[in-house]
């Protein structure tokens, strides 16, 4: 096959004193069909490779077209350097820029078609907080980036998939954000790409209530009598096959979930737990609604692991993987 015909993803490095480098480092080692580029500094990866005790091959390009189709134990980098040295394991607010600059150009290179697909290891966004930029997540940087009017977060174990209302939010300011607006724009965006990506022809999607016990009739809160009840109700009049408001720990067993194809938990911590417990090592998180792909994976930046060889590289291949996956089908659908 020529080289052309292999999709390009970008890799960004996350925050270097995290385990990016090294799961980026260790799932180098596995072949995959596609060109991966990784933006990153060659110095800290060479470093962290050291440090591992992986010999590896490090091929500085100077443009994606150098950028050949991966070969397992080579890793191919579009060069950005760090602000600052980088200690395993140790935050520093100097390279938030550096880390912010890999994202920023990623997200840039797929809009101007150089690359199909980005893959985004953790970043912590704690210290990209404390360096002055807002923060809250990838999601919510990649939609402002994009000019995105609503960008969902969908994680996919193998058990599930579970996809959020609401992204990163304090728990204070979730019932306000609950509203008909936003459901309406992430229940269809959702319908959408569960056909359009998965080729699920008709989603069954369950929909958790927010309050306990999906509100007990009133008694434990009102906001599913008040807004989601109406207004999952108007989504199925255009034809979206949603079941809920259900209480979300009744919604989490076999009985529900062998019925679904995806569920929509109203808020982070709802869904994210049990998806974790099901699948955390070999899941992975999806922003649908951007006009580009973006995976990444199910963990964040384990600092107590950088540098040990113990961190599981096993979700940033399946991200990988995914990647690759909705860049082919992305190709064929254009063609
Ligand atoms: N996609 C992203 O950029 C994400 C970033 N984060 C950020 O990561 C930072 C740390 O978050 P935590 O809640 O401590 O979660 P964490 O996932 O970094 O760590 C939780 C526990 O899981 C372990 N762990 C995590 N990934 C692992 C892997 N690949 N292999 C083996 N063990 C692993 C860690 O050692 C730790 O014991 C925070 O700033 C958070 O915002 C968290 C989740 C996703
Ligand atoms: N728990 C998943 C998570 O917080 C990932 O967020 P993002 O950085 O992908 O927006």
């Amino acid at each position: 096959m020529p080289q052309t015909s292999f999709p390009i993803i970008a890799i960004t490095s996350g925050e270097p004193a995290g385990i990016g480098p090294d799961i980026i480092i260790s799932a180098s080692q596995d072949a995959f069909p596609a060109r991966l580029i990784v933006l990153a500094d060659p110095a800290v990866i060479e470093a962290r490779a050291n440090a591992l005790g992986i010999d590896i091959h490090i091929n500085i390009c100077s443009s994606v077209d150098d950028c050949p189709v991966h070969k397992s134990g080579s890793i191919d980098i579009l060069p950005i350097s760090a602000s600052a040295p980088v200690e395993a394991g140790v935050l520093d607010v100097k390279n938030a820029p550096y880390v912010l600059e890999t994202l920023s150009e990623a997200a840039k290179g797929c809009l101007d078609d150089r690359f199909d697909a980005i893959v985004t290891p953790p970043v912590h966004k704690g210290i990209l907080c404390e360096s002055g930029e807002h923060f809250s997540g990838h999601t919510e940087f990649f939609q402002t980036l994009c000019n995105s009017p609503q960008v969902i977060m969908m994680l996919a174990s193998d058990a599930m998939k579970v996809a959020l209302v609401t992204t990163h939010l304090p728990l204070k300011d979730i019932s306000d954000a609950i509203t008909p607006d936003t459901i309406r724009l992430v229940a269809r965006g959702l319908n959408k790409d569960l056909i359009n990506r998965y080729g699920i022809t008709k989603p069954t999607i369950l929909v958790c209530g927010l309050n306990p016990h999906a509100g007990e009739d009133g008694h434990l809160g009102m906001e599913e009598i008040e807004i989601i009840s109406p207004t999952l109700d108007s989504l199925r009049n255009e034809g979206i096959n949603l079941i809920g408001p259900l209480p979300a720990d009744t919604l989490f067993t076999e009985k529900y979930l062998k019925e679904a194809d995806c569920v929509l938990a109203m808020y982070h911590d709802q869904g994210l737990p049990v998806l974790k417990y099901s699948g955390f090592g070999n899941a992975v998180n999806i922003t649908l609604g951007l006009p580009i792909i973006r995976t990444s994976v199910d963990h964040g930046t384990a600092l107590d692991l950088a540098g040990t060889g113990q961190a599981n590289d096993g979700s940033l291949k399946v991200a990988i993987t995914h990647a690759i996956e909705m860049a082919n089908n992305a190709k064929k659908a254009s063609i």
